[in-house]
């Protein structure tokens, strides 16, 4: 669907969340926007104003002048709800799955027209993907989209090129993202396949995980072009069983985003994988990170989703085997190893 660009004029943007990939996506569009960020932390968020930069998350990377960033809730949305609709102000939560029902909880009394989200997993308690929870804590008036593709959040923010893409069943939104976030370094393309990017966007971290078990390993190439293949596959059975389109898991947010982010030693998840052949343990491992690693509760939350839905997904459950079982990354091999033959595509 063909949709414009290039914005006529700067707009207001408020970024809820004040991790690594919030923090990014703020200094990008505050190139061109006026973007205000709010983070929960009261003493971080005054020492983010004082150095210019979020030194615990993202050091180093310069907040530019259109970047203002705030610990006040009711601050940070009035920069979006006091600008008309007309001028199409965007909102963007920028919290890990964890903390997006307690966001929207905030956000629920005040009245809001529109949300994107950057999160990229299914919510560990309920399976929810982000979507659903959107639609259950906020009602279907409000219109949701998601922002997701391969997007490291260390080369974002120092302006290297990437390629998003937006998924909303609203064209309003679709427009909206796509003519305020494209543009500079940042290429947006958009879809209603909203299913397809989420699932795709929360089951590559699952992926990554094994990637970084079998390189750390030392199992070779082939052994990692082989998992990231596979994976795609049982991405693809997962999103299909959950009502996604089998072109989605071949785009930025299936299969680009689990090239990045299976290959790239920047990811989290990947470094979880290297951490468990080092023999630590998962929490030293997530605490060594100081980041979140959404692979870790969405694997339990996959797992438990594709045997109601009897969908296979065996590296996910060999990932899962490791991580909450007691199983050792060479057993997780093994298995995967041991497993009968089948017929690819099917
Ligand atoms: N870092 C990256 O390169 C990218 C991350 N993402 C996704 O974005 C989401 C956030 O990731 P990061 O920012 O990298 O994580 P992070 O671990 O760097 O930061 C998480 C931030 O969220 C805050 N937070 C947690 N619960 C919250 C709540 N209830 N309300 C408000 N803030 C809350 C934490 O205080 C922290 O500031 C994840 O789902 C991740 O998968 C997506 C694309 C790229
Ligand atoms: O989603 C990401 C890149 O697109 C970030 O991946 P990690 O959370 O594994 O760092």
């Amino acid at each position: 669907m063909p949709t414009s660009a290039s914005p006529l004029a700067p707009r207001k943007i408020t970024v809820l969340g004040a991790g690594a990939w919030g923090t990014a996506v703020a200094i990008a569009l505050a190139a061109r926007h006026e973007v205000l960020m709010w983070g929960r932390n009261g003493g971080a968020m005054q020492a983010m104003a004082h150095a210019r930069e979020n030194s615990a998350y993202l050091s180093g990377c310069a907040f530019p002048a259109g970047l203002q960033v705030t610990a006040d809730f009711d601050t940070a949305l009035a920069h979006v709800l006091d600008t008309p609709e007309a001028e199409a102000p965007l909102l963007i939560a920028a919290c890990p799955v964890a903390g997006l029902r307690p966001l929207l909880m905030q956000l629920k009394p005040h009245a809001i027209s529109h949300i994107v989200w950057l999160c990229k997993g299914f919510e560990g308690d309920t399976g929810l993907l982000p979507h659903q929870v959107v639609a259950e804590v906020l009602g279907d008036q409000v219109a949701g989209g998601a922002l997701s593709g391969p997007s490291f959040a260390q080369e974002v923010a120092r302006g290297l090129p990437c390629a998003l893409t937006v998924a909303s069943r609203s064209d309003m939104l679709r427009e909206r993202v796509v003519s305020t976030v494209h543009g500079g370094n940042i290429r947006v393309y958009s879809c209603d396949d909203l299913v397809g990017v989420e699932v795709g966007g929360a089951v590559k971290n699952v992926l990554a995980i094994a990637t970084g078990v079998a390189d750390g390993l030392g199992l070779g190439l082939n052994a990692r072009a082989a998992l990231i293949t596979r994976g795609l596959a049982e991405i693809t059975r997962l999103g299909i069983a959950l009502g996604g389109t089998p072109a989605t898991f071949m785009g930025l947010t299936g299969m680009g985003d689990l090239i990045l982010t299976c290959t790239g030693d920047l990811s989290r998840n990947r470094r979880v994988g290297l951490g468990l052949v080092q023999g630590k343990a998962l929490d030293t491992i997530v605490a060594e990170l100081g980041h979140v690693a959404e692979g870790v509760p969405c694997a339990r939350a996959v797992r438990a989703l594709a045997h109601k839905l009897g969908v296979d997904m065996p590296i996910t459950n060999a990932v899962a085997g490791v991580l909450f079982d007691g199983g050792t990354p060479k057993a997780m091999l093994a298995q995967l190893l041991a497993r009968d033959p089948r017929d690819e595509l099917s």
